[in-house]
């Protein structure tokens, strides 16, 4: 594959930035909110503006305040302060277009007309029309030659669907300028991986197989799929999630260490561990994957409907809501380390952590009933408290314990540990390092396609079976195979912290 490596790294953040999709749902819930803060934390220099493009005819007022209402619902109280605002407010534009219809994008040409800064196109719409925008924003002469384009996940349904997607964005933007979201690269702790593998001796000595057992990857959502029915029935939890997030996540636990921090020594290293995914079989796809889809339950105290009573539902669905897997990353640093992967919605917490565990010591000379404990594990919690926890041994206190062991966690809880730092929402870092012309916390085409090459064999695979999705109830950890597939292996998912 051939691709333009050039970085950019212009440190220029004064952009033109056009939000196609202004009035949807991740634009006014989480896009809006994000650059509002950037402005308040005085990160948006004053000449830079935004345009909202959608279908409906508004005026810019109007416009303005369907954005501050948003603001108002989203924003934290004690950080919404009037006069940011209104200076956020101010820097708005709205023009009303159908982005099918080429003449529209004379508006996007006028709006443009004599700016001297790069244009920041950011499509939060459906994958099927951004290639009728890039084409569109060519044809108008409303680009320039440091336009770059921010593009949402999914990008397609499958290898075939993500190359078409990827074709016509190539057609109009080089690599280089192309900003691929998947939103868990912007969240702190996930950064912090990179800061605690790479820059700690400590763990870099530790990370391979001789000290590692095995890794486990959880993203527990308690939501559901929030009336997005028709979205997800067509993609399920393997393609909205695991495909995309718990691969990088796996990625980011796995790669080598890159030379250096540049966009493409990072991507590099996160490519070999794609292709050195281990494929399923049609015997490992039995023992080591399960799918399940919640039937009716609770959720945080109250009474949910499950997957097939919900708005739209079509009730034949074999659609699965939860994935739980076992892989290995096939190369010298991983062989023989297992990688347990679990991710669904409507499980009893929202939950993403990654726990690396220890092996045990090579002589064991403590208590042997307390031999189960004995292996340090570290935590690194993502969400909902952002934090890094050590578990270690250490002795029990009290003149009757003797050399009893206990394990207590060498705890880093970023709240608490920098009261005064507030955690920036992943938008919020995405969208900053995008005006900075920053391509490392994005995806390139590549990774994109090989996470997909290995998704599509394990969905064929499914296919192929045609085995319907093991039922849970809503407001449990899922089936109970799930956890039956771990403990076959003397191992269980960790809930604790
Ligand atoms: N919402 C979320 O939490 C997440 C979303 N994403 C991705 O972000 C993107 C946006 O998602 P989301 O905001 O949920 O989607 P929405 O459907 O809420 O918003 C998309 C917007 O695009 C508009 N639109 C579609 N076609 C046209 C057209 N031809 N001309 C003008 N406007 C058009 C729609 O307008 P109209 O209302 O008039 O139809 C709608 O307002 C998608 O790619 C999605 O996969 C990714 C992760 C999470
Ligand atoms: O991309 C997506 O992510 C959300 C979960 O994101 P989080 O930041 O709240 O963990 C998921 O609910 C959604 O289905 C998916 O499209």
């Amino acid at each position: 594959m051939t691709r333009d490596t050039r970085s950019q790294n212009t440190d220029r953040l004064d952009v033109d930035l056009a939000l196609f999709g202004a009035l949807g749902d991740l634009a006014l819930r989480k896009l809006f909110p994000a650059l509002y803060q950037l402005d308040r934390e005085g990160l948006m220099p004053a000449d830079t503006r935004v345009l909202g493009l959608a279908r409906h005819e508004l005026a810019v007022s109007d416009f303005r305040d369907k954005v501050s209402a948003a603001l108002k619902k989203r924003v934290k109280p004690k950080e919404q302060d009037a006069e940011s605002m209104a200076r956020f407010l101010e820097r708005i534009d709205y023009a009303k277009v159908d982005f099918a219809q080429p003449d529209d994008y004379q508006a996007v040409r006028a709006w443009r007309e004599g700016s001297p800064r790069p244009m920041v196109v950011y499509l939060s719409v459906p994958a099927k029309i951004y290639g009728d925008i890039c084409r569109n924003l060519e044809a108008s002469d409303s680009l320039d030659d440091e336009s770059r384009v921010v593009v949402e996940k999914p990008i397609g349904y499958d290898l075939v669907s993500s190359q078409e997607i990827n074709d016509v964005i190539g057609e109009v933007f080089p690599e280089s300028r192309i900003y691929r979201i998947d939103h868990y690269l912007g969240k702190e702790t996930v950064q912090n991986l990179i800061a605690l593998r790479f820059a700690n001796p400590l763990f870099g000595t530790q990370w391979n197989q001789n000290h590692i057992s095995h890794v486990e990857i959880t993203v527990a959502e308690q939501v559901g799929i929030e009336g997005r029915w028709g979205y997800f029935d067509q993609a399920g939890q393997l393609r909205d999630m695991v495909q995309n997030h718990l691969l990088q996540l796996l990625c980011l636990t796995a790669m080598d260490p890159p030379s250096n921090l540049d966009a493409d020594s990072i991507r590099d290293e996160k490519v070999k561990v794609l292709k050195a995914l281990k494929p399923f079989t049609h015997e490992s796809l039995d023992r080591d994957v399960v799918r399940g889809q919640y039937t009716a339950g609770t959720s945080a105290g109250q009474a949910v409907p499950g997957y097939l009573e919900e708005e739209g539902a079509n009730t034949d669905s074999h659609t699965e809501t939860f994935v739980a897997m076992k892989t290995e990353v096939s190369n010298w640093r991983w062989a023989g380390v297992p990688f347990y992967l679990r991710t669904g919605k409507r499980l009893p917490d929202k939950l993403s952590q990654i726990v690396i565990h220890f092996r045990q010591q090579p002589h064991y000379i403590f208590d042997p009933d307390q031999r189960s404990l004995a292996a340090n594990k570290l935590v690194i919690r993502l969400q909902p408290e952002e934090g890094i926890a050590l578990q270690v041994l250490t002795k029990d206190a009290g003149l009757d314990k003797g050399m009893r062991l206990r394990t207590g966690p060498l705890h880093l809880d970023f709240n608490s540990a920098f009261p005064k730092t507030r955690i920036p929402d992943a938008y919020e870092r995405l969208l900053l390092e995008v005006m900075k012309g920053q391509q490392y916390l994005f995806v390139r085409r590549d990774e994109i396609e090989y996470a997909w090459r290995w998704c599509d064999q394990l969905i064929a695979g499914w296919e192929d079976r045609g085995t319907p999705p093991r039922r849970y109830p809503a407001g449990s950890w899922g089936p109970v195979a799930s956890i039956a597939m771990i403990t076959q292996d003397g191992r269980s998912w960790y809930e604790d912290y």
